[in-house]
């Protein structure tokens, strides 16, 4: 019976090294307060040097640097105060040897100044002439005309999603739009004669709501893509192959939930191998919860099989279908995930030879390990985060130290 073979279990790190599909979303043009969190297509380089003018930096007087050498509190320097800069003007007045021109913070350094003095190290002596009591270096108390971005300089790199202060930077340089990947179109398949849609009011006995597809599509929109959700196909092998063929005409990738394992009605595998070249990659990963996992390439479209158990399918899309959909989307700098040390309440056993993901509850610096079996889903709800036990180890013991990667 087609399915029933057993696991060829490939370590996640080895799934995630060989598992690369070469597809890319589409690069669309978008203007810049549609970009949070889009990937750029390219690096944007500045249009022009920024802030493009020297400007100050404190409120004071523009002065020539030199005039203001070897004064002090005892033996004040004088300038005669010649004008003002108004903001958002080009000075008019030039500074002479010993004068200044008032400035605010941010206006342009009129010509002939090189440093500003604070105003707090400046008094007035009689109207019209100040006193210098601090000696300034040149370029004190200003920023050069390209000392925030210099000409031709890179302001955002290709493959970082863009975050607030990019989105400053780009606005600063004048960029208004920009390409980005679009978003990698997931669709979300869930099977099973017993999955019925999550908005059921009355189950039969016997019968789930589909937990998987809308928590999936959760993962997919946080990790930048656009989910999908292609409702639920019974146990049946035609009519699951009718629907990842009919997706995989819009989608960059498919994600089919359930039916991944070894069971008489596990139709995935089978369907999924006669989608299209190169086709399966793997089936089976070295990781609890989440064994019964399935990669696969068809014709171009990246496929990847996810455990029935809601709590299982959602650990193993958030450890491998998210890097697989964020390079599909032209991420090549993932944003990092927040991760906290802890130390853990309990000792956890776990076999050598797998991944275990273990979910946690935090509490002051202190991990809680939550045990219960992948098919309970208030498991993974009741988590703060989870903590990786690799491969080689046999358990950790209590009171080990843990890097915990907590759920936003
Ligand atoms: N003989 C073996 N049996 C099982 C193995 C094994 O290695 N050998 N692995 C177990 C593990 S681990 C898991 S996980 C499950 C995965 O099996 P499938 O991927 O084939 O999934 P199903 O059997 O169809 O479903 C498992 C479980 O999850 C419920 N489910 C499925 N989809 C949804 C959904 N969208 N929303 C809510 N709940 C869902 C389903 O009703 C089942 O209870 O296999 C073990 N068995
Ligand atoms: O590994 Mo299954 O994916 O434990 O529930």
């Amino acid at each position: 019976m087609p399915g029933h073979e057993f696991f060829t279990a490939l370590t996640v790190a080895e799934a995630l090294r060989g598992f690369r599909p070469g597809r890319r979303s589409a690069v669309e043009i978008v203007p810049l307060d549609a970009a949070l969190h889009r990937v750029p297509a390219a690096p944007v380089t500045t249009p022009a040097p920024l802030p493009g003018f020297a400007r100050a930096t404190v409120d004071g007087f523009a002065v020539r640097a030199a005039d203001t050498f070897g004064v002090s509190e005892g033996l004040p320097g004088y300038l005669d105060v010649i004008g003002a800069v108004r903001m958002g003007a080009t000075p008019t007045t030039g500074v002479r040897p010993g004068t200044a021109v008032a400035i605010p913070t941010g206006g342009a350094l009129p010509p002939g100044a090189d440093a500003v003095v604070m105003v707090e190290y400046t008094q007035e002596a009689m109207p019209g002439t100040i006193e210098v009591v601090r000696p300034a270096a040149p370029g004190d108390g200003l920023v050069r005309a390209d000392e925030d971005v210099p000409a031709g300089a890179e302001l955002v790199p290709a493959g970082r999603p863009l975050r607030a202060q990019d989105l400053g930077l780009l606005a600063a340089a004048g960029v208004r739009e920009l390409a980005v990947h679009a978003r990698p179109a997931v669709a979300i398949i869930s099977t099973g004669d017993e999955v019925v849609p999550a908005t059921t009011t009355a189950l039969r006995p016997g019968q789930v709501r589909d937990a998987t597809a809308v928590a999936l599509a959760g993962l997919v929109a946080d990790a930048g893509g656009a989910p999908d959700p292609r409702g639920i196909v019974p146990d049946d092998a035609g009519l699951l192959d009718e629907a990842l063929r009919a997706a995989m005409k819009t989608c960059d990738l498919a994600v089919v939930s359930a039916g991944s394992s070894v069971g008489a009605r596990d139709e995935t595998a089978g369907v999924v191998a006669g989608l299209g070249p190169p086709g399966i990659f793997c089936h089976g990963l070295a990781i609890r919860p989440g064994k019964p996992t399935l990669l696969a390439e068809c014709d171009g479209v990246p496929v990847i099989g996810l455990p029935g158990n809601p709590l299982s399918a959602l650990v193993v899309f958030r450890l491998v279908g998210v890097p697989v959909l964020r390079r599909i989307g032209g991420c090549l700098r993932p944003p990092p995930e927040p991760r906290t040390r802890a130390r853990l309440a309990r000792q956890v056993p776990s076999a050598a030879g797998r991944l275990d993901v273990v979910q946690v509850r935090l509490d002051d610096g202190v991990a809680e390990p939550i045990f219960g079996h992948s098919a309970l889903l208030s498991v993974l709800a009741a988590a703060d985060g989870y903590v990786l036990v690799p491969e080689a180890a046999t358990g950790l013991a209590a009171g080990a130290e843990v890097e915990v990667v907590l759920y936003q």
